[in-house]
């Protein structure tokens, strides 16, 4: 962890130039900076003009400056805020003004947020939905974020973690106050009973959403196939712009064209890829291997045929992915009067479903964005009332659980044990909260935050 003692500042907007940008400024020197830089330092909390001077005296800016006296602000500390003229210039300018102040320096990723956490002024759950609202693309991220950042998961935590310890405080009492190392059975049965109903608690926590957390990365959907067969044609229709370049000369596309889309609210990554074959060119053939690596990893593969041919060819590994068969080009085809064989609309194996379009003319293409749209959904689950925001989450849940089960197996034989699983479930859910973890993996946390935050 970096030095709490020195006093940071960021710039908390987005990227410069702006009409308006805001730099935040948290710690015991904030003060000192306002007083040097606007010559005095306003009330608290009231948006106050100033001419900001550096240290010899020269106009840095014409602003607005916010003063928050801690512990009543963001972080807990004293914290000042200057709203000024969003030019890049103004911005460095006041950056090394502040920066020549002793004990004053830039902050790093997500040190205001570390801050404020440390001081209790979010739990981790907190913060994580913090940082998931700043980076939600979509409306259903944001609303996910937003009923994160209510705290609901870490109110619950806090609830498991009181009990859980009082649980484990009956046994541990039990054990103390018996002879032979044996607690009676009335003074375990009830703590017993507590365990069950938690354990009931965190299961149902755990059962009772869809993979909403999975909305932090998306969905990604990769479109791949043999040459020439309409892939790019096919992403520049869903993008409703032109990303890739189309051609009728096989193996146009050799890099990975990614777009990012809105789908009903989800967040999905579709990805071009270069035409799958064998081939001499090396440029090609890198292409090709790139395409395959991608396409293992995509939740769904879009593999695109071409109607007019039965051709198959260079499958690729799906690593167990959802494979729908796209035939495109059926403009062509009902101009040559060909319907496809049985054969070729059957769906194969591991294969869903197959659809016919032609993503030259549109033909078709509703259909598959409509069952995207429910791949999505199904992917995502519904989530709307979903407590769990991140992988980490889920995973501390399940240990808390796993935790509260073992240690239920082994009542009776020997309480010692039954207190010791207690003590393991209450560890995982004060990790959740953030309670009980070691300072590198709180700045493995913390660092993936922007800087500013
Ligand atoms: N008639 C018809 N032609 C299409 C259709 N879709 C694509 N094409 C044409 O097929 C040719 C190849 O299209 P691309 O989109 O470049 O195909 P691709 O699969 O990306 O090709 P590579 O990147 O080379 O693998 C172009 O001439 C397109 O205009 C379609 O639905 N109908
Ligand atoms: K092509
Ligand atoms: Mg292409």
């Amino acid at each position: 962890m970096y030095p709490r003692d020195q006093t940071i500042f960021a710039l908390s907007t987005g990227r410069p130039p702006s009409a308006i940008a805001i730099v935040r400024v948290s710690g015991p020197q904030a003060r000192a900076a306002v007083a040097k830089l606007a010559g005095r330092v306003p009330d608290p909390r009231v948006a106050t003009r100033v001419l900001l001077r550096d240290g010899e005296g020269r106009g840095i800016d014409d602003c607005v400056v916010l003063w928050f006296p801690g512990p009543a602000s963001a972080t807990g500390e004293d914290v000042a805020e200057f709203h000024i003229h969003g030019g890049r210039a103004v911005q460095a300018a006041l950056f090394a003004a502040l920066a020549q102040l002793e004990n004053v320096r830039a902050a790093e990723p997500g040190e205001f947020t570390r801050r404020a956490f440390e001081n209790g002024k979010l739990d981790l759950t907190e913060a994580e939905a913090l940082d998931d609202l700043i980076h939600a693309d979509t409306d259903r991220q944001r609303r996910h974020a937003l009923r994160q950042l209510k705290g609901l998961l870490g109110d619950r935590a806090r609830d498991w973690r009181v009990r859980i310890i009082e649980a484990a405080a009956l046994i541990e009492a039990g054990i103390d106050f018996s002879d032979e190392g044996d607690v009676p059975a009335e003074l375990i049965a009830p703590a017993l009973d507590r365990v069950k109903s938690l354990l009931a608690e965190v299961e149902e926590t755990l059962a009772g959403q869809g993979r909403s957390e999975r909305l932090r990365d998306g969905l990604t959907v990769a479109i791949a196939g043999p040459p020439n067969v309409g892939k790019s044609t096919l992403i520049n229709l869903l993008a409703r712009r032109e990303v890739a370049i189309v051609s009728p000369h096989a193996g146009t596309t050799r890099d990975v064209i990614e777009v990012q889309l809105d789908l009903d609210g989800y967040p999905v990554t579709l990805i071009d890829t270069a035409g799958i074959r064998d081939t001499e060119d090396p440029v090609e053939q890198e292409g090709v291997r790139r395409a395959r690596l991608r396409a293992a990893e995509a939740d769904l593969v879009l593999w695109v045929r071409d109607a007019g041919h039965g051709q198959g060819g260079g499958e690729v590994e799906t690593a167990g992915a959802a494979r729908w068969i796209i035939r495109n080009k059926i403009d062509i085809e009902s101009a040559n009067g060909r319907a496809g064989t049985e054969e070729e609309n059957q769906p194969g194996q591991g294969t869903e479903k197959i659809f016919r379009i032609s993503a030259r003319q549109g033909d078709g293409v509703s259909e598959l964005v409509g069952a995207l749209a429910a791949f999505a959904q199904e992917y995502f689950g519904s989530g709307e009332d979903s407590l769990i925001g991140r992988e980490r989450q889920r995973r501390l849940l399940r240990e808390t659980a796993d935790a509260l089960r073992r240690g239920l197996a082994i009542a009776g034989q020997g309480d010692e044990l039954v207190a010791e699983e207690l003590r393991a479930a209450s560890q995982a859910v004060g990790r959740l909260l953030g309670r009980v973890d070691v300072e590198d993996i709180l700045d493995k946390i913390f660092r993936e935050f922007c800087i500013g935050k």
